[in-house]
């Protein structure tokens, strides 16, 4: 029987701007197996929000081309009414800010039950109830029972949270997308999400994809990454091979930019992910961040190529990185690249 879970096929979204649609993700191709963690990484801008919202349909007014499969059901061609009952069922979001994605007029209890209700009729008022309390008492809220009675803007943000993802795991979805789950969080309450998601990884046997532009996360949390730049997928690895022989520049250049015990110098590239309307649609997108290395470095068209199993980088301009000093980056960047 397949492992797989969630295969993205050649999928592009792109959205409007002025008369002409420009892919914010751009023909990406990624699985994800059950019981698996995928990391995606990568820079503000590089579509990592705008592939999680694809995968759950959420965006209203995006041009969505390829295939999301979900146990082979096309996410992107499905009719509506299919999809509400698949999301919140068999899928659900975790989003980046649990205030917003909370009903600032429903009592918490009210909020899970309605969650409950939607898709599964069978539970009545006091077995839905009594789930909702459970489910509070499992992402580890003291005193559910009073909670459940509160309003949201009663609670702590790190308890929303909690709150966010009761609701998420609420009917045991097979697929848990988690959008930036601790980036709106305090350090000391982001710890806690993160053990709590490792936690119910186990409980609940769920495929997760994890964003998030923190490696240090990424490293504790992922089976497997993915790394995003510009709409693309430039390397995806096992947690381990990515942090051990990071190959795209761009990867190197994210994972320079942690510090690391031991290592005193650090190289950052310069520059940001350009704006969705500039993005290089031709050649290597990275290679204007990276002029130093030679033209005939990278590929007329990068593809994916798998340097050993499971680990894939897009362009041979790997091949030919490396850090420059000081000089020699200052001297290319002063001729007006950058
Ligand atoms: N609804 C939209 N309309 C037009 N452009 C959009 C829309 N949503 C996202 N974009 C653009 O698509 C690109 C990718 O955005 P996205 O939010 O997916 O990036 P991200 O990697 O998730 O960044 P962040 O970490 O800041 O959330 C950006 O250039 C963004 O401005």
């Amino acid at each position: 029987m397949s492992n797989e879970l969630l295969k993205i096929k050649n999928l592009s979204t792109s959205f409007r701007i002025g008369d002409e649609y420009y892919a914010a993700v751009d023909d990406v191709t990624l699985t994800l197996n059950k019981n698996e963690v995928l990391g995606i990484v990568g820079e503000s801008g590089s579509g990592k929000s705008a592939l999680a919202f694809s995968v759950m349909r959420l965006h209203t007014k995006a041009k969505i081309e390829g295939e999301v499969l979900l146990n082979n059901q096309d996410i992107v061609t499905m009719p509506k009414s299919k999809l509400d009952k698949i999301r919140g069922d068999e899928m659900a979001m975790i989003f980046q800010d649990p205030l917003t994605a909370l009903n600032p007029l429903t009592p918490i209890g009210g909020q899970i039950e309605e969650t409950l209700f939607l898709h599964n009729r069978k539970l009545g008022q006091q077995g839905r109830k009594k789930r909702a309390v459970e489910l509070l008492d499992l992402v580890g809220i003291p005193n559910a029972e009073r909670v459940f009675e509160q309003f949201p803007h009663e609670l702590s943000g790190g308890m929303r949270q909690r709150v966010i993802i009761a609701i998420a795991i609420a009917n045991d979805p097979k697929l848990l997308i988690a959008d930036e789950p601790t980036t709106a969080l305090d350090v000391t309450i982001q710890a806690q999400i993160l053990d709590l998601i490792r936690e119910l990884k186990e409980k609940i046997h769920a495929g997760i994809i994890l964003i998030t532009h923190d490696l240090g996360v990424v490293a504790e949390m992922a089976d497997r990454v993915a790394v995003m730049y510009a709409g693309q997928i430039v390397e995806i690895a096992s947690v381990e091979k990515l942090f051990e022989n990071p190959l795209h520049p761009y990867t190197r250049s994210l994972l320079n930019s942690v510090p690391v015990e031991g290592q005193d110098t650090l190289h950052v590239i310069q520059g940001v992910v350009p704006s969705l309307k500039n993005l290089p649609r031709e050649g290597c997108r990275f290679a204007a961040r990276i002029p130093w290395v030679d033209a005939s470095a990278h590929e007329e068209n990068p593809t994916m190529h798998e340097v050993e199993s499971g680990h894939f980088v897009r362009c041979t301009c790997h091949e030919h990185f490396y850090i420059p000093d000081q000089n020699e980056e200052k001297g290319e960047q002063s001729n007006g690249i950058s």
